[in-house]
């Protein structure tokens, strides 16, 4: 430690409490307040700092018990006990009965009753033959000095509080029947426990106090300037505090994008600057175009209810568009002009107008197939809803990013280049799978997996070269390279959270700590 440049960083209430802390000599923080009139909090924040600082170190540390004046007790000590009162009407406004007195001195009728008791007990009052109270004799009223005496004790004490080794074993015992423990608002005095730690300074603390005194800091330095200093020239008088320039500055949040947001952007640019045209449609669309265009047969099982949403009102589409839908019908039954034998079943065609919010956003990339160009490179990030349990890699309704190339020479080898580079680049993955797969609209099909290293290996999405099934009863004639995959699930990697419920949480901390690497 250089003493020189610690003393620099020190605040005026670390340099304050140094001066005070003595060689060899226990003190608390209630001391520092007293000498410094400090409030406890400056006192509690000058100590917990140079304790850090290995600039004092806790000595002992004890329980004390003190006794706090409550509201009640002040007007206890102001107006005069239950007991004292009713002794005092009596004497001076002579005999009346227990609900007179009540009424009299704004008490409860329990209360005087069981204070008459007390005080008849005594000898100091009594109930005369017209069932009066009668004042007897103040003398007599032995029970009331006691508690006088510590009330009157507390009243000149220091904001109305004992400690308990101010009092006596006698006053100590009246105590016990004042004193609720905490939150008795019906007692005189609350009792409290506090926690009294001893400091002592150590060997560093007094190479930084002799430093401080060598440099002539005291700990009176001005923090600041200001316009009333500057306008009465105070500040000639002064001397300021150094800058630290050595501490970190606190962080200034600055409006920015949610950073998911950012990384869809930034997905999209690179896409566009490959060349791809994006495309986006409806949350809502046909069973027809979610499914039946891409050769999913209609009792399909990723098609019931547990997986899809289906819109309630209104039901169905009142047409689908032709000729599509007579080739998808032909494709189904019976192959139609598509070279296939077709899945042989009778194509419902008021199923196919069913509504449902969109389950995968290959649905985009059947439509786009009617106006693609060949050769021609499409893709779009969309919103896909699946009747999903939420879990860390699952949600509700999710993102994918879909895309399709058509062009007479695609192949296989092209859409795995594809599938590397949104691995590897866009998901930032270092552990890649590319295993075969089964959709019923491609052919062959494969599956991307990557290594999350918090969440290991799942599932990024699917791809494959689409269908003479679902291309020829668009119109389309060449190879089509096609996949979907959980850009979320991608984001998840690259943005290195470990749950996908993380890219959409409202928490401001949690998404000013994201950002794109
Ligand atoms: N739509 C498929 C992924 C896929 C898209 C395109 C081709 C092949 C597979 C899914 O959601 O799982």
């Amino acid at each position: 430690m250089n003493p020189d440049a610690v003393i620099k960083t020190l605040h005026p209430l670390e340099v304050k409490a140094l001066y005070a802390a003595q060689e060899g000599k226990a003190f608390h923080a209630q001391d520092l307040v007293d000498a410094l009139e400090w409030k406890t909090g400056q006192a509690n924040q000058a100590i917990s700092w140079l304790t850090g600082k290995d600039c004092l170190r806790e000595v002992n540390r004890i329980t004390k018990v003190y006794f706090e004046l409550t509201d009640l007790g002040r007007d206890y000590l102001s107006q005069g006990t239950p007991l004292e009162r009713i002794l005092t009407h009596l004497e001076q406004k002579g005999p009346a009965s227990l609900p007179e007195l009540a009424q009299a001195l704004s008490l409860e009728n329990k209360d005087v009753g069981s204070a008459f008791g007390s005080l008849s007990k005594q000898g100091a009052v009594k109930m005369n033959a017209q069932k009066q109270a009668e004042y007897v004799s103040r003398e007599k009223a032995q029970d009331l000095i006691p508690i006088r005496a510590i009330l009157d004790k507390a009243g000149t004490a220091p904001q109305g509080i004992l400690m308990e080794d101010q009092l006596d074993p006698q006053e100590r015992t009246t105590m016990d029947g004042l004193a609720k423990k905490r939150g008795a608002s019906s007692a005189p005095f609350k009792m409290v426990e506090r926690e009294i730690v001893s400091y002592e300074i150590t060997p560093t603390g007094l190479q930084l106090q002799a430093a401080l005194s060598k440099a002539g800091i005291t700990g009176e330095e001005l923090g600041g300037l200001t316009t009333a200093m500057l306008k009465t020239g105070s500040w000639k008088k002064g001397s300021f505090r150094p800058y630290n320039i050595s501490l970190p500055p606190g962080r200034i949040a600055m409006g920015r994008r949610n950073p998911y947001c950012e990384y869809l952007d930034w997905v999209k640019d690179k896409l566009v600057g490959l060349g791809f045209e994006e495309f986006d449609g409806p949350l809502v669309e046909t069973e027809f175009w979610n499914s039946d265009a891409l050769f999913m047969p209609q009792f399909h099982s990723a098609r019931d209810i547990h997986d899809v949403y289906y819109v309630n009102e209104p039901r169905s589409a009142r047409e689908i568009e032709q000729p599509f839908l007579d080739n998808v019908a032909a494709a189904h039954e019976n192959g139609g002009q598509t070279g296939s034998r077709g899945w042989q079943y009778g194509f419902d065609r008021e199923f196919t107008k069913r509504l449902i919010l969109r389950s995968q956003g290959t649905v985009m990339s059947a439509k786009t197939l009617q106006r693609a160009q060949v050769p021609g490179k499409y893709f779009g990030v969309l919103r896909c809803f699946r009747y999903d349990q939420v879990d860390a890699t699952h949600l509700s309704d999710f993102y994918q990013t879909e895309g399709i190339v058509l062009g007479d020479d695609v192949n296989l080898k092209n859409l795995l280049g594809l599938l590397k580079m949104f691995a590897e680049q866009i998901a930032g993955a270092t552990e890649v799978k590319y295993v075969p797969g089964y959709f019923p609209f491609t052919e062959p099909s494969v599956e991307v997996h990557i290594k999350h290293p918090v969440l290991g290996w799942f599932e990024l999405g699917g791809a494959g070269i689409f269908r003479p099934e679902v291309t020829k009863p668009m119109g389309v004639d060449v190879p089509v390279l096609a996949w979907g995959l959980g850009i979320d699930r991608m984001a998840l990697m690259h943005l290195g959270l470990n749950d996908l419920r993380e890219l959409f949480t409202p928490n401001i901390e949690h998404v000013r700590l994201r950002r794109k690497q």
